[in-house]
């Protein structure tokens, strides 16, 4: 019997290099780099990524001394904790003197810090990040929804982290429904003070990331009561604890919620208010104001108070990206390594890679980790054009932005919770367990499915804004398809992947008029219009689908096309579109056109069987940021499980004496 040896331990495992895995990395043909760079966005910042990776990674102080989920909740959070602050001052810090550290050096001389944000810090963390609300939503609110004045004041701090803040919305019985929270800020124009109440236990927020222990200052999402008026839910600045002590300020109830499926580093939190007094100008009055009289002044949009929202909705479809990157470069490293039963009689086992059933477990949440890479950024650039113009007091792209958003936030969250749990699964029993990573991965996926907006809530508000569009053709640039006579009437099917595109519009529009007719026939019925919603929502939920769908499918061909690809670079993407674009209309086509697609997409499982390893590899995910015994770069699984589960303090000793002694011995010793 060979016996376990640790292999962290050998100079060998410096070198070693699965032989199977070396095999496909020798037969690559295309420049991996240039993926990497694409995805990163060019050369340079690839560099610089490269080099901060490099920069935290090799800090002693980030490490982990023993694996996370051996901590107890208590344990986890300060551990974790305590490496975000350590990230945040080391970012701080001037760089040394280090060759492999030129580009981070050349860009703090030239005033330009290095980035503290949740990116870098992902690197590190992997279960979420207590200070991730601070930086994805409580800066941005204070930028989004705060006046010159108010910015002045408070965003200096913020981005100092003299003040860690959160975004306090949701409350125990209320989420989705926004026009329903009960916190109350009730004008005193006495004092020019706002009253913060909590009147019930359902009133009391609930969820907000990093409010339990970590951050000091919240935006608060409140209805405003002013002159015996309610003006409807606002965002206030409020102070939560002693910034000096951290105590709780009087009449703050503040705690955290205890452990979730996932994202375990984050202290969700609750709060609630017992009549706490704060400063009119702690009301954030970019778009509304309340005047020292107590004079409402309305925003232009009742829905600019709901931008923190879209912002961060736009981040997770970038944020849903990388998860899949990860992901399936775990999935499709393990795939080349591992080998199981048997493809031709007599044949040694073959690598389960080989199987196309395994291709068509792999293969899709490939190509779809591109699709909406290419979305992010389209819906990106979008944000930045309606924010810009919003800024001017033109609001026309605000419903587009919304309808995309929800979409692509929608769509990109439940893909990739189904493709985690597809490639978990495409891993076997070992896919299971922790040191996988997949586990982490489905906590992100799965969480992003609910927050920022519960899918299904989203879907009915695209269906809503495709309805609106198909009846009075007041929608913008992003469902100009439906509009009128737009529709491409292409019946022969046509496998370019314009003609694709325009399958996926029909599909679209034919989901459109289906959901409408319903809504017309239940009206014809005698339902009210919310009834006859209500009743609809099954078809409407299917009609937002398909659009979202032509929408990413729609940024992957556009991407596809640009002149800046080389030609093998192009070719592999433009297989992994058509591949993606294919696998989505299987769910929607007739049979009529079902088998001339099966045929193109078994013989793409093919074409991409060759490169898949090496697109993986493009990701350049480093092997501790990806977490995973079974996606490491070297491929040596096996060696890696079993390092890993050498680390559980059940195999400290041969035996756990306490439980044999106290448990197991009385237990086998007594007699029926
Ligand atoms: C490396 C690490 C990366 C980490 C990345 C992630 C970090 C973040 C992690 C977690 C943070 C989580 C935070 C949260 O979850 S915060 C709480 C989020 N909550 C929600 O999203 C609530 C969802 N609900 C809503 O958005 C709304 O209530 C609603 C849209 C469902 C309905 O709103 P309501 O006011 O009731 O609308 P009406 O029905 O009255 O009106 C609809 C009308 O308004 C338009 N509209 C709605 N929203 C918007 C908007 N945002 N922008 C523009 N327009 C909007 C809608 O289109 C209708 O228009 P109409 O048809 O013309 O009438
Ligand atoms: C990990 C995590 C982090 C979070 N972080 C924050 C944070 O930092 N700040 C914050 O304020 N909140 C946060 N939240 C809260 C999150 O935004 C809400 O959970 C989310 O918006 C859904 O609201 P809800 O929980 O009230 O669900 P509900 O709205 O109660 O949904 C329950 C069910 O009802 C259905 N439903 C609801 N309304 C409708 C409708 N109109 N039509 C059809 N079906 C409907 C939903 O589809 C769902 O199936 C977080 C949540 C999680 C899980």
């Amino acid at each position: 019997m060979i016996k376990y040896k640790q292999f962290t331990d050998t100079m060998a495992a410096s070198f070693y290099e699965n032989p199977d895995l070396k095999r496909e990395r020798q037969s690559c043909n295309f420049d991996k780099d240039e993926i990497t760079n694409l995805i990163d966005g060019n050369v340079e910042k690839t560099k610089y990524r490269r080099e901060l990776v490099e920069y935290i990674l090799s800090d002693p102080s980030l490490k982990d001394p023993i694996p996370v989920e051996y901590l107890s909740h208590e344990e986890k959070y300060a551990a974790e904790l305590k490496k975000a602050c350590l990230l945040v001052q080391k970012m701080r810090e001037p760089v040394p003197k280090e060759a492999k550290f030129e580009t981070l050096r050349k860009r703090q001389e030239n005033g330009k810090p290095l980035d503290i944000g949740v990116g870098p810090s992902s690197v590190i963390l992997k279960e979420g990040n207590a200070l991730g609300l601070h930086f994805v939503m409580f800066i941005p609110a204070i930028i989004g929804q705060g006046s010159t004045e108010q910015q002045n004041k408070w965003l200096p701090r913020a981005l100092n982290l003299e003040i860690i803040g959160t975004y306090a919305q949701t409350e125990l019985g209320h989420g989705t429904f926004l026009r329903g929270l009960e916190t109350k800020a009730t004008y005193d124009p006495d004092t020019k003070e706002f009253i913060l109440e909590t009147p019930s236990l359902s009133a009391y927020k609930w969820w907000p990331g990093g409010l339990g222990k970590t951050s000091n200052y919240a935006v608060v999402m409140a209805q405003l009561y002013t002159k015996g008026k309610c003006e409807g839910i606002h965002p206030f600045l409020v102070q939560l604890r002693d910034e000096t002590t951290h105590e709780p300020l009087p009449g703050i109830f503040v705690g955290e919620i205890g452990p979730k499926l996932g994202l375990n580093s984050n202290d969700n939190g609750y709060l609630g208010f017992d009549r706490v007094r704060i400063p009119r100008d702690q009301l954030l009055m970019k778009h509304s104001q309340v005047l020292e009289d107590g004079t409402y002044v309305k925003p232009k949009s009742t829905k600019l108070g709901y931008a923190t929202m879209v912002y961060v909705r736009v981040f997770i479809v970038q944020d849903m990206a990388q998860v899949l990157r990860k992901a399936v470069t775990i999935a499709t490293r393990y795939s080349c390594v591992r080998h199981q039963s048997e493809l031709k009689p007599g044949e040694p086992e073959p690598q389960i890679l080989d199987y196309k059933a395994q291709q068509n477990k792999l293969f899709p949440a490939l190509a779809a980790s591109f699709a909406f890479h290419f979305a992010a950024e389209k819906v990106w650039n979008l944000y930045h054009l309606a924010t810009e113009n919003i800024g001017k007091g033109d609001l026309q792209m605000l419903p587009d932005l919304h309808g995309m958003s929800c979409a692509m936030k929608a769509l990109s969250t439940s893909e990739t919770a189904k493709f985690v749990e597809t490639l978990r699964q495409s891993c076997g029993g070992h896919g299971y367990m922790v040191s996988s990573g997949f586990p982490r991965l489905y906590g992100i996926a799965t969480a992003s499915e609910t927050y920022e907006g519960e899918n299904t809530v989203l879907w009915l508000q695209v269906a809503r804004y495709l309805i609106k569009t198909r009846m009075d053709g007041s929608g913008g640039q992003s469902v100009a398809y439906l509009i009128g006579s737009n529709l491409p009437d292409n019946k022969a099917v046509d496998l370019s992947l314009d003609g694709i595109i325009n399958l996926f519009q029909r599909v679209a529009a034919g989901y459109v008029d289906l959901a409408m007719k319903e809504l017309a026939e239940h009206g014809r019925q005698g339902m009210a219009p919310y009834d006859a919603w209500n009743h609809s929502a099954v078809q409407l939920i299917k009609a937002a689908q398909a659009h979202a769908r032509y929408l990413v499918a729609d940024c992957f061909v556009r991407s596809v096309k640009e002149d800046k690809l080389s030609g093998p670079v192009r070719s592999i993407l433009n297989e992994l579109c058509e591949f993606l674009l294919i696998y989505w209309l299987f769910a929607e086509l007739k049979t009529e056109h079902l088998s001339q697609l099966q045929a193109k997409y078994m013989e793409l499982l093919s074409i991409i069987r060759g490169y898949a390893v090496n697109v993986v590899d493009s990701f350049d995910i480093r092997d501790e940021a990806l977490g995973s015994v079974l996606g490491c770069w070297d491929g040596n699984a096996y060696q890696r499980l079993f390092d890993e589960a050498l680390k559980s303090p059940l195999n400290r000793n041969a035996v756990h004496r306490e439980s044999f002694e106290k448990y197991l011995k009385p237990l086998m010793k007594s007699k029926l």
